[in-house]
């Protein structure tokens, strides 16, 4: 891959984005300096060979042309759980809506009690993927972890971390393929794996972890940091391998737990030399469809080949396309697998809608009015193109939105700045490309437009090219829309169809999962207002799903 950027025309990267917390917290070592790169959350360098370049820009013309977060009560944490080395982070993890659900962030007005309730009753019902017959104490983790959960706030494992769990813990260790829907938990099955395997005593990297973007692995940093925030004392430390928070030339990468990019763990082990993974015995891949896939899938092997042998390999996503399963049983031999049928995939709390617009250009004007009608407490705009972002950029903001825009066109610390804006609630609209479709955890977005509905040139295997032109690319729509509606919330995605191809595209991906979406006509604007207020309404007040769906129909019939 090349290192040079790519202009603006060139395909955007399909990968993740950060989940949550991870870009706030500078934890000292054990020394109490501050250390630079062990599990830091300071703006990098981008590099764009560091992340992936599929083709999934169309050429398409580029247009012509909210509500604050309540404060979360920090302060009621039982005083054992704030004591001791965990505090400063523990507070910063309180101050971030990805970590604290029930803590009432992101514009829940509800007491705390009321949203447990309702995540509750959704982890009682069998059918949920939130469901779970086991505490986390049953799954007998260490005391350290299970209090750092306690003060995340995850009372119950969900079904995919009660499942998987048991796979990965179990001695000797074994490959596990994890997959479930989006916003469901994978991150934290895959890190209390690495935080129950780790040996604190030494310093050098035991688990490496492999994520598509700078920014989704900084969002796995900080997790692995919070959750194992009273580890910290004994040793804990987590490393960020992306491009700026790298050691000075000569100095070895210390710390267990290594989470990096593929371009730059490969960069640090082989061209620099300064990570030594001859102690790694767990290498996980997360978004792994996407890390196997195309351009990231050799650097991914290389690196594997790199590791000791007898390594455990960990794929989590909640795509697996046949083809790149059967690649990923390669990949991760002999391994358990936990896999998904694709109509179990959508989230049932996502609201999947489409607004029929006569042209493209109508469809930047629907945008604006659509902006104009609704208070979103956070949305994202996910377009094909670059250019297309920097002009919706420009042209909301003329209008008055505060808006941002993240695309593979920016470098590493201006991404972190844009990303960081939108975390914290300055921006309330972010428009992006594909790099953002995947893993990004900001629990406020209840809304994803796709503006420019998906397509991919891939076949669907790894290296494979699509003939015939582009397709729709049913895995990308499925990780832009789980954006939103993550672990129980209610969201909205509303895709933007204008002609019959995107139209043909959209019922091809609807097809695809088995899901009927409903249609908003820019003809009748108070229809789309009544309805979609009435389910952002839900969304916020949190009501169980089931009735928010039934008051959103109720919207929709008047
Ligand atoms: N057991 C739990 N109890 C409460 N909240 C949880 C629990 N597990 C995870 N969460 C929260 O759920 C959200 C989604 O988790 P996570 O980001 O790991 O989802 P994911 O399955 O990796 O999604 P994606 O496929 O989009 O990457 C996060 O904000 C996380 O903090």
């Amino acid at each position: 891959m090349s290192d040079q950027k790519p202009t603006s025309s060139e395909p955007e990267a399909s990968g993740s984005l950060a989940k949550s917390f991870a870009d706030r917290l500078t934890f000292p070592d054990s020394k109490g300096k501050p250390n630079p790169s062990a599990s830091t959350f300071t703006p990098g360098n981008f590099s764009w060979a560091d992340d992936a370049e599929t083709p999934t820009e169309e050429k398409a013309p580029a247009p012509k042309s909210s509500e604050p977060k309540s404060s979360k009560p920090t302060s009621s944490l039982p005083k054992a759980q704030t004591d001791g080395a965990a505090d400063d982070s523990l507070e910063m993890a309180q101050k971030d809506g990805a970590t604290t659900w029930m803590n009432g962030s992101e514009g829940l007005d509800e007491p705390e009690f009321d949203v447990n309730v309702k995540l509750a009753d959704l982890q009682d019902d069998p059918n949920n993927p939130l469901y779970s017959v086991k505490s986390f104490e049953a799954l007998e983790l260490r005391e350290e972890l299970l209090r750092g959960l306690s003060v995340m706030g995850f009372h119950k494992p969900s079904k995919i971390q009660e499942r998987a769990l048991p796979l990965l813990l179990k001695n000797p260790p074994q490959n596990l393929i994890g997959q479930s829907q989006s916003g469901t938990g994978k991150t934290a099955a895959f890190v209390l794996n690495m935080l129950s395997r780790i040996n604190l005593d030494i310093k050098q990297p035991q688990c490496l972890v492999l994520a598509p973007t700078r920014e989704l692995a900084k969002q796995i940093a900080g997790v692995a940091t919070i959750m194992g925030a009273f580890l910290k004392d004994k040793g804990l430390v987590v490393f960020e391998a992306v491009p700026q928070t790298l050691p000075p030339r000569g100095q070895q990468v210390e710390g267990q737990i290594v989470v990096g990019t593929p371009g730059t763990v490969m960069d640090l082990i082989q061209r620099k030399r300064q990570l030594d993974v001859r102690g790694i015995k767990v290498l996980t891949l997360d978004e792994a469809d996407s890390m196997l896939d195309l351009s990231m899938g050799d650097q991914c092997k290389k690196v594997k080949n790199l590791l000791p042998k007898n390594h455990q390999v960990v794929l989590f996503s909640a795509t697996f396309p046949p083809s790149v399963l059967q690649f990923g049983s390669l990949f991760a031999p002999n391994a358990n697998q936990i896999t998904l049928e694709v109509e179990k995939l959508t989230v049932k709390g996502i609201k999947q809608m489409y607004l029929d617009c006569n042209s493209e250009e109508e469809k930047y004007n629907a945008l604006v009015k659509f902006y104009g009608l609704m208070t979103i407490a956070s949305s994202i705009i996910f377009v094909a193109r670059r250019d297309t972002a920097a002009e919706i950029e420009r042209r909301m903001t003329a209008e008055g939105h505060k808006v941002a825009s993240l695309s593979g066109a920016l470098e590493g610390v201006e991404r972190d700045a844009v990303f960081q804006r939108f975390r914290n609630g300055d921006a309330k609209v972010l428009i992006t490309t594909n790099v953002l479709s995947r893993g990004i955890d900001v629990q406020t977005v209840t809304m994803v437009i796709n503006y420019d509905i998906p397509e991919t040139y891939a076949e669907g295997g790894p290296g494979q090219q699509h003939r015939g032109g582009p397709r729709p690319d049913y895995e990308t729509y499925l990780h832009r829309i789980g954006r939103t509606g993550r672990f129980g919330r209610t969201g909205v995605a509303l895709s933007f169809v204008s002609g019959k191809r995107s139209w043909d595209q959209l019922m091809e991906i609807c097809k695809h999962f088995g899901v009927e979406p409903t249609k908003l006509d820019t003809a009748d604007w108070d229809h789309v207002e009544r309805t979609l207020k009435a389910i952002m309404k839900n969304s916020r007040n949190a009501l169980p799903l089931q009735q928010s769906a039934a008051v959103a129909e109720e919207g929709m019939g008047d």
